[in-house]
């Protein structure tokens, strides 16, 4: 069973070709780690993945519908309600609490003010963060920012996170420490999480590791 495939990804920014024929499958619930050198195309194919930016050639799928097929409206209403984001840093809104930022998604999904805030508590505890609820994200530390922020991807129990590089602003310590959290959190909730990182520490937390090279998918390795 597949959840989420891209099939012969190609899309060039003027001359440079990022992706140049990805192909990748994604199963449900595991953990893959997306490895490779700078510029190989890491990112470009996440974000094809997540039906931010569409390939110029190509096909991705996601529970087997295609997403060059849905409307405008159709994709947005898949990312919000299906995927979750982690970024390496700058995605909480500054002006909101913590607490608010965790709500948001569920806010937006038409959950009410209470309930969202109630289940947001719930997740910034079980990231270990419960103490910086009120504190707007510029109070915080990077650490305890990207715990909000991996609450705030799971807390409407998407099916797949995609995490660009979600330690890299951390020291090696909060790094790991966000990674087991991150994985720990979508193990128990049965969501796939499809990670970009350059670091090995990291994609030890995968359940496999695909490597990008110049574009394309070189290997994708059972790795444990
Ligand atoms: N918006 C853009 N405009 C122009 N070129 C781009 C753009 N996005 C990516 N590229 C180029 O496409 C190639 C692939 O970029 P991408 O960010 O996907 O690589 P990456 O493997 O994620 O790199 P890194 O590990 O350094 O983050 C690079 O040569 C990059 O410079």
């Amino acid at each position: 069973m597949t959840l989420l495939t891209a099939d012969d990804l190609r899309l060039s920014f003027g001359p440079t070709k990022a992706l140049d024929g990805a192909s990748l499958t994604v199963h449900p619930g595991e953990i893959l780690a997306l490895m490779g050198p700078s510029g190989s195309g890491k990112s470009t194919l996440l974000h094809c993945l997540a039906g931010i930016l569409r390939a110029e050639s190509g096909h991705v799928a996601f529970d087997g519908r295609d997403l060059a097929t849905m409307t405008d409206a159709e994709r947005s209403e898949l990312r919000r309600t299906a995927f979750g984001f982690v970024f390496q840093f700058g995605q909480l809104v500054p002006e909101l609490t913590c607490l608010e930022n965790v709500a948001l998604p569920l806010r937006l999904s038409g959950t009410r003010r209470r309930a969202a805030r109630a289940e947001a508590a719930t997740w910034l505890e079980r990231l270990e963060v419960a103490d910086v609820a009120e504190k707007r994200p510029g109070q915080v530390s990077g650490g305890q920012g990207q715990r909000v922020a991996v609450a705030r991807a799971l807390v409407t129990r998407p099916r797949v996170v995609f995490a660009d590089e979600p330690t890299g602003a951390l020291d090696s310590l909060n790094g790991e420490r966000v990674m087991q959290l991150l994985t720990t959190a979508a193990r128990d909730t049965g969501a796939a999480v499809v990670l970009v990182t350059h670091e090995a520490r990291v994609a030890a937390y995968s359940d496999r590791e695909a490597i990008v090279r110049d574009g394309r998918v070189r290997e994708q390795e059972f790795a444990r």
